[in-house]
């Protein structure tokens, strides 16, 4: 199999040259486990963009050898803070030197709009790397007072080790720099398995890698299969740490594994079905931009897409009616479309799951306003769908969709709408819409989740922490807690004047 392919971008006439291979020790070399390479989809036109590397055992093996060695020798505890922070920024500068390939390429691979994919996801990601390179050279530990004339405690935050990585396909290039960037900042090595439906931005990061400097080992990028490079990874051995990005049933998956090997550090980033409360003192027209944009944003597949909102009953009819127009407003197209605001779904499977969904809310009862259609073309597109009246035992309003499907229903009491909007397995996200500032206060305190928007949804911000709460998981991500995830706190006893009598 070739180790490089060349995509064309269309409506132009350039290519892209991708990376196929497995990436270790600033190398791209084949599998020594020979299994069956990866498809991997173009979903704008359902065909297959190329084929990459698929590792197996012995890959993740050596790929956690070569971050392993590096973290003893180049990386770690060997490297000063300040080194960490230039090799970081100038990683930062190359991706934002490489935005618009880089989002042509995730366009072609998730198909998220370019613009997109340029001006936020990626623009996000410079951005998290320059804040955490910031970070780099001010870690800092604790002198602890034990006893003045004797002895002092002194904490030194140390990189946990090798880090494993395993992101999703909803966000390749942004959840490939949240994990990465916190790791690096503090010395952590990595092996990063991104998603077999999205491996081709973080091959072609790859490349940046070499060219930012980093030393061989540092970053590893292996694609493979969830079963297998994911299971292994969570299983290693001598993985000190795996961070994880995606579904509940499979972070479960990955703590188990991580609890019967040897009790490797978790953090999950899992589900959510997360909702939006909308109470009558609202700016009307801005809350159904917010409950819009909390929807269709990413074509709902964002782990806090605000799916149930709930809407106080004096303004209910009137509302739905709004967001029914504001939906069909966002233009689901071709991601090098200028006017699409959304792409096609990720895969075939997660479009036959959303429509899945869609055919459960109409068996179910749910009243549809807007959406509910296919389309005959081509493509794993799904158009805005809000179904209204919906009740709280509904699959739609129970499940995460992953899609763009907007299940509304009706409150009368701030108590209703709390034990509502609460009522789910998932803590991820939630929002409130409101002019009462009291009330806002109130309902964000009484609300069970990890990130509560007050009146707007959906914007994280790099110094900002980020995570869940039940079933959505645990671990922060973000801001100065995201550093946490990959330190371990040494702490060194220091006697300079007891003596020890002996025997005691
Ligand atoms: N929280 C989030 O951001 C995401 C949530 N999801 C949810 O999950 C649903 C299913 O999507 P999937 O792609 O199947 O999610 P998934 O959770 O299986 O995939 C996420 C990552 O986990 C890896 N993985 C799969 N099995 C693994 C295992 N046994 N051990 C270690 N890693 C493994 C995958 O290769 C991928 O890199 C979606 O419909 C959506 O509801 C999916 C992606 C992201
Ligand atoms: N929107 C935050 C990241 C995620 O969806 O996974």
């Amino acid at each position: 199999m070739a180790s490089v392919v060349q995509l064309s971008v269309p409506k132009s006439n350039t290519t892209i040259s991708v990376p196929t291979g497995l990436f270790i020790n600033n190398e791209f070399v084949p599998s020594l486990d020979g299994l069956d390479p990866i498809p991997v989809y173009n979903p704008a036109t359902e065909q297959v963009l190329c084929h990459v590397v698929s590792a197996g055992e012995k890959d993740v093996d050596r790929a956690v050898t070569a971050a392993r060695t590096a973290f003893k020798t180049t990386w770690g505890k060997n490297v000063t803070g300040v080194e960490r922070s230039r090799l970081i920024n100038k990683l930062a500068d190359l991706m934002e030197r490489d935005s618009q390939v880089l989002a042509e390429l995730e366009c072609l691979n998730n198909g998220k709009p370019v613009k997109v994919a340029r001006d936020f996801d990626i623009g996000d990601s410079v951005a998290c790397l320059r804040y955490y390179a910031g970070w780099a050279d001010k870690l800092v530990g604790q002198t602890i007072e034990v006893d003045r004339k004797t002895k002092v405690a002194i904490t030194h935050p140390e990189p946990i080790g090798v880090c494993g990585q395993i992101i999703p396909w909803n966000y390749p290039i942004q959840m490939w720099a949240w994990k990465v960037a916190p790791a690096l900042a503090v010395g952590c090595t990595i092996v990063m398995k991104p998603s077999e439906i999205t491996p081709l931005t973080a091959l072609k990061l790859s490349e940046l890698v070499v060219e930012a400097g980093f030393p061989p080992g540092v970053i590893n990028t292996i694609p493979s299969l969830g079963s297998v490079g994911g299971a292994a990874l969570s299983s290693h051995l001598d993985v000190d740490k795996v961070a994880f990005t995606g579904s509940t049933v499979t972070g479960r998956r990955v703590m188990e594994a991580a609890a019967k090997s040897n009790l490797k550090k978790v953090s999950l980033e899992l589900g959510g079905k997360s909702p939006q409360i909308v109470f009558e003192s609202a700016d009307f027209d801005q809350a159904a931009n917010w409950v819009v944009l909390g929807i269709l944003y990413n074509t709902g597949q964002d782990c806090t897409a605000g799916s149930r909102v709930y809407v106080q009953d004096s303004i209910y009819d009137k509302f739905v009616n709004l967001l029914a127009s504001k939906a069909k407003e966002l233009v689901i197209g071709d991601g090098f479309d200028e006017r699409s605001g959304g792409g096609p779904l990720v895969s075939k499977t997660q479009y036959n799951r959303v429509w899945g969904y869609i055919e459960s809310g109409k068996q179910e009862g749910a009243r549809l306003v807007v959406g509910g259609e296919k389309r005959s073309t081509p493509g794993y597109y799904v158009d805005a769908t809000i179904f209204a009246d919906v009740r709280p035992d509904m699959k739609i309003v129970k499940e995460e969709i992953f899609g763009p499907v907007l299940s509304v229903g009706k409150f009368s009491t701030e108590e209703e709408a709390i034990a509502l909007a609460n009522d789910t397995t998932y803590g991820l996200g939630a929002g409130l819409h409101s002019n009462d500032a009291s009330q806002c206060m109130r309902v964000s305190t009484a609300l069970e989740a990890g990130t509560i928007w007050v009146n707007q949804y959906n914007l994280l911000y790099n110094n900002v922490p980020f995570g869940g709460k039940k079933q959505s998981g645990f671990g922060r991500e973000l801001g100065s807690h995201g550093l946490e995830e990959y330190i371990s706190t040494k702490a060194v006893h220091w006697n300079y004047g007891e003596k020890l009598d002996w025997p005691l």
